[in-house]
């Protein structure tokens, strides 16, 4: 079985999970989080009636477009909660015991698109919180990197559909991570990741 068929694995319908134990932060995943029906359905609506939006950015003199869609909820200018989203939430929040008030949804069109070696931003106090990340549709590979042992090995984590990774607070200040564009021929992928802010909106990533 190679890492990204899967599909033995959801038939046994088990939730498995991993703590990384990584030096100066917190990160752990629960795959199969959400039940393989339950993500199936949310992969779909959120796919058909997410608001998505092509964002730029510019580099050096141009502007290009960010290899992937997005959609902002929650906070002052971000668009309004659904009952999808705060139901999903509800669900990370009562397993780590913490709470969120944003979340930043990302949808990989194929494998073209990606997001950058990147840590994402503090709110605007200043303050890092723990992120939680939940993903439907294909698996793409997460990568996570130290941003100053290189004795540390990279981590390359397959983030399998329906799956719930949780960054810890420290996470950002010592870790980056990465979705690398794949030449797999792969459908779509949507990631959502919750995060808890204190100020105006802050879209809290680089890509
Ligand atoms: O798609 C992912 O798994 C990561 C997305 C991400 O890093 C971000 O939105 O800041
Ligand atoms: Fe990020």
């Amino acid at each position: 079985m190679t890492l990204f068929e899967d599909i033995d694995l959801f038939d046994e319908g088990k939730k498995r999970f991993t703590d990384f134990q990584l030096p100066d932060t917190d990160l752990k995943l629960w795959e199969q989080f959400f039940e393989k029906r339950a993500s199936d359905e949310y992969f779909s609506i959120l796919k058909d009636v997410t608001p998505w939006q092509q964002r730029t950015r510019k580099m050096y003199d141009k502007i290009l477009p960010d290899p992937r869609l997005t959609a902002f909820y929650g906070g002052e200018n971000g668009l309004e909660w659904t009952p999808l989203l705060l139901s999903i939430k509800s669900a990370v929040e009562i397993a780590c015991g913490i709470t969120f008030n944003r979340v930043l949804l990302n949808y990989y069109r194929d494998g073209n698109d990606s997001v950058s070696w990147h840590s994402d931003n503090p709110s605007s106090s200043g303050k890092h919180h723990a992120i939680a990340s939940v993903t439907f549709g294909e698996t793409r590979l997460f990568k996570v990197r130290h941003k100053f042992r290189k004795d540390i090995p990279q981590l390359d984590i397959p983030l399998t559909h329906g799956s719930f990774l949780l960054m810890g607070e420290t996470m950002q200040e010592y870790y980056e991570h990465y979705v690398p564009k794949t030449s797999r021929p792969v459908g779509g992928r949507i990631n959502l990741t919750f995060r808890l802010s204190d100020g105006a909106v802050n879209t809290n990533y680089v890509g």
